[in-house]
């Protein structure tokens, strides 16, 4: 995941003390500057009579701040962080007595002045505890006896794959609440080494990091992401100088211990905030090494800088300050620590399988297949399927039952391994043979139908056909949807002329035939009337137009026919529709008219005869009257109600007559295109006619010529080749009107092609 750079953040948090050097420290109000001023020059070691003075300027300066707010200005974000998947590290620094461990851990006694980690186990469920002592790492916890350990004996820093660090060998204790979190801290409180210490009798001489591991998941449990991350809660020994301690002995080893790990502490801070250096050396001391991740890597990280503001401490408190600024240079680059648990992958994908197989069962169920499987198929199964494959191949079988999806695979695999062991057969085949076939191609029709090429274009002993038919079934057979095929065999006797045949014109007249094709022909067709001596010549032209119309609707175009016989029904429909309501209206308003003409009438009748009032004086409504008027306004209603159903209706006619227009002009466009690429024209023209509208000089003249031999018959003049191109669609529609008088159907389908216009999008 990607990070950016962050710096880490400071804190200096000051001692309250009753003698507090208030002429040497200045608190300013924006609470994130300290002035501090020393009559020592702390380079020298010497005394001064001048004052010298610092600023430092830091994240926040805790003067006289509760532990809760302490907590909440320098832990809450980190911790937050934590639970989000961010790395975070807290950790003090600072003289002894200055306050690290009651920042830290805070006072044991008080709960309102529990520290950072008591607060931080408040919101977190994991602890790791380790301690680095005389750079020996003792395990806290080991005492307790539930702990997971991986190493029960000597505890080191390794390197993670993912460029992070960890303690191997630390006892690892799942916790449940608070309460268990706390239990353990306090144990680990307990087991930490205190060496006396003539400054403090309670100071703690060893650096102590309490690590808290993060794991967030989601609650749905089919989710296989997942979050981690480590939460640092670092309190490092004091950093006094060694004169000021007085120890002697054993607490003398210690204070350099500690001394010599501070000093590894600050060249590290050192290099990582110096963006010229290569080399962090972490590994020079165990606590470094540990806190690798914490200081320079993926890492939330904040320092709280603690200060004793005594005058006698100015010394320690300019060194600790000075830590603090340069600590402020060190970036890290917390990013999210995401992961994906293979297990919960693997079972979430189970249970997908299972529910996708059992939703394919229920498909099955509602559809009558019961019992139908989509296990993969046994030994016997596929053998079965080869089995049908073969018999439908060689006609024995019409068709094979679509059982299931793993079945319908395995009649493909079956079909693609005939197709390639037929290929394979017809290359051995062809090989020693190839000028033979080559020349066999060359030959008329006729010679190549008298078997010069032997096994080519013949059944296969398992029914399976190949190669080149004989040229006498060419259009016979069922047209292909794939007009290359088609191409190749016109692109066959096409070669066939252009070596030694002279064009044969008369072969291709019935090619020339328009598409006489009207709406009635896409339901029921007669195939023109040939003479037979035309239909002699026809074994070398392509097919009538007609009857390629019709396998065209059945195969290559059967989805838009499809569309069309839709759009058909609908528009039929409708009409009906629209005709009842014609019906209605008429009827209705016949019947307003006799209403009246009845009122009227009575009106009359009564005008003739006075008007009826009431004692008031009021005109009254005879009950005749009344029920005429009545009606008429039913009528009235009816006739609106239908006139506005009519309205509605016919536009829905007229937009579905539109539709009809559409498909049917979609549908011929596409069998002439396909026509034309199957039988006619040849593919140097098919490859310029792809390319876009058709430029002067993007068809030579003598392909033109050449098309007009090979049986296009238009009137093609060297200047006019490209306007052909162009304009076919209204050559077509041209050579449509000259065949008006040859038959009725061909004056329906011209009609119907000029009056429709071309879409390109159904
Ligand atoms: N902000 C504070 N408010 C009240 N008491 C404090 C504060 N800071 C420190 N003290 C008190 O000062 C004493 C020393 O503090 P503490 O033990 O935390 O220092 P330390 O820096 O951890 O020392 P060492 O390095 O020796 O462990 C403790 O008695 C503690 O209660």
């Amino acid at each position: 995941m990607s990070s950016q750079a962050s710096p880490v953040k400071v804190f200096i948090r000051i001692r309250p003390t009753a003698n507090f050097a208030h002429e040497l420290i200045e608190c300013p109000p924006d609470q994130q500057t300290l002035k501090v001023r020393s009559r020592k020059d702390s380079n020298k070691g010497k005394r001064n009579n001048q004052l010298s003075s610092w600023v430092f300027q830091l994240n926040g300066v805790l003067d006289n701040v509760s532990q809760e707010d302490t907590y909440d200005r320098v832990a809450r974000s980190v911790v937050l962080g934590a639970f989000a998947g961010y790395n975070g590290t807290i950790m003090c620094f600072g003289q002894t007595g200055a306050g690290k461990t009651y920042t830290m851990t805070g006072a044991a006694e008080t709960y309102k002045h529990r520290g950072i980690i008591p607060r931080a186990l408040q919101e977190v469920i994991q602890i790791y505890d380790k301690e680095v002592f005389q750079e020996t790492m003792v395990d806290l916890l080991s005492s307790i006896k539930q702990g997971k350990s991986s190493n029960s004996g000597v505890l080191t820093v390794i390197e993670e794959p993912g460029g992070g660090v960890s303690v191997k060998g630390l006892s690892l204790h799942l916790v449940h609440n608070e309460e268990e979190a706390l239990n353990l801290l306090f144990e680990g409180e307990m087991n930490r080494i205190i060496g006396e210490h003539a400054l403090n009798k309670h100071s703690s001489r060893s650096h102590c990091i309490f690590t808290v591991h993060i794991e967030s998941r989601s609650r749905t449990l089919s989710d296989a992401k997942y979050i981690t991350s480590k939460l640092n809660l670092v309190d490092l020994a004091g950093s006094e100088r060694l004169s000021k301690t007085g120890s002697e002995g054993q607490a003398q080893m210690e204070a350099m211990y500690i001394n010599k790990s501070l000093t590894f502490l600050e060249q590290v801070i050192l290099a990582l905030a110096d963006s010229r250096r290569e080399h962090v050396p972490f590994r020079q001391s165990k606590l470094t090494h540990a806190l690798k991740d914490s200081l320079g890597g993926n890492c939330n990280t904040v320092l709280v800088a603690n200060i004793y503001g005594e005058a006698a401490q100015i010394e320690e408190t300019l060194s600790t300050l000075r830590f603090a600024t340069r600590m402020k240079c060190v970036q890290t680059k917390p990013s999210i620590n995401e992961h994906v648990d293979p297990v919960l992958q693997v079972r979430r994908l189970e249970k997908e399988i299972q529910f996708l197989k059992e939703e394919l069962s229920m498909c099955n169920t509602l559809t009558n297949r019961v019992g139908v499987s989509n296990e993969i198929l046994s030994e016997t199964q596929v053998e079965e399927v080869r089995t049908q494959v073969q018999r439908y191949l060689s006609g024995l079988l019409d068709e094979i039952p679509i059982v299931s999806i793993t079945q319908i695979q395995e009649v493909f695999a079956q079909f693609k391994k005939v197709v390639l062991e037929q290929q394979k057969k017809l290359r051995e085949q062809l090989g020693p043979r190839n000028t033979r076939v080559e020349k066999a191609m060359n030959t008329t029709p006729s010679t190549v139908a008298e078997g010069s090429v032997g096994a080519v274009g013949e059944v296969e002993s398992c029914g399976y056909g190949l190669g080149l038919a004989k040229s006498s079934q060419k259009h016979q057979r069922t047209v292909s949807p794939k007009p290359s095929k088609a191409r190749k065999d016109k692109q066959i006797s096409r070669k066939e002329g252009a070596a030694s045949q002279p064009p044969v014109e008369n072969t291709t007249v019935q090619a020339e035939q328009p598409l006489n094709l009207s709406e009635s022909d896409m339901t029921t067709h007669e195939p023109p009337q040939q003479a037979p001596e035309e239909q002699q010549h026809r074994t070398d032209s392509p097919p009538p137009k007609a009857e390629a119309f019709e396998d065209f609707k059945a195969e290559r175009g059967s989805e838009i026919n499809r569309i069309l016989k839709e759009n058909k029904a609908v528009l039929s429909e409708r009409t009906t529709q629209l005709r009842i309501l014609t019906d209605v209206i008429n009827a209705t308003k016949r019947d307003l008219d006799y209403i009246t003409y009845e009122l009227r009438q009575f009106r009359e009748r009564k005008q003739s005869q006075g008007q009826l009032v009431s004692a008031e004086g009021e005109p009254v409504l005879e009950e005749a009257e009344l029920s005429l008027v009545m009606q008429l306004k039913e009528l009235k209603n009816r006739y609106r109600q239908a006139y506005e159903d009519f309205r509605s209706t016919k536009t829905e006619v007229s937009y579905c007559q539109h539709l009809v227009n559409q498909c049917r002009t979609r549908l011929l466009t596409a069998f002439e295109r396909w026509y034309n690429e199957s039988f006619l024209f040849p593919d140097e023209v098919l490859s310029v006619l792809e390319t876009g509208p058709v430029r002067p000089g993007h068809i030579p003249v003598d392909k033109a010529l050449t098309l007009e031999s090979d049986g296009l018959h238009h009137k093609l003049h060297a200047d006019s080749t490209v306007s052909f191109y162009n304009a076919y669609n209204r050559t077509q529609k041209r050579r449509g009107s000259r065949q008006v008088s040859r038959s009725p159907e061909s004056v329906r389908g011209s009609r119907s092609k000029t009056k429709l216009p071309i879409l390109s999008v159904i």
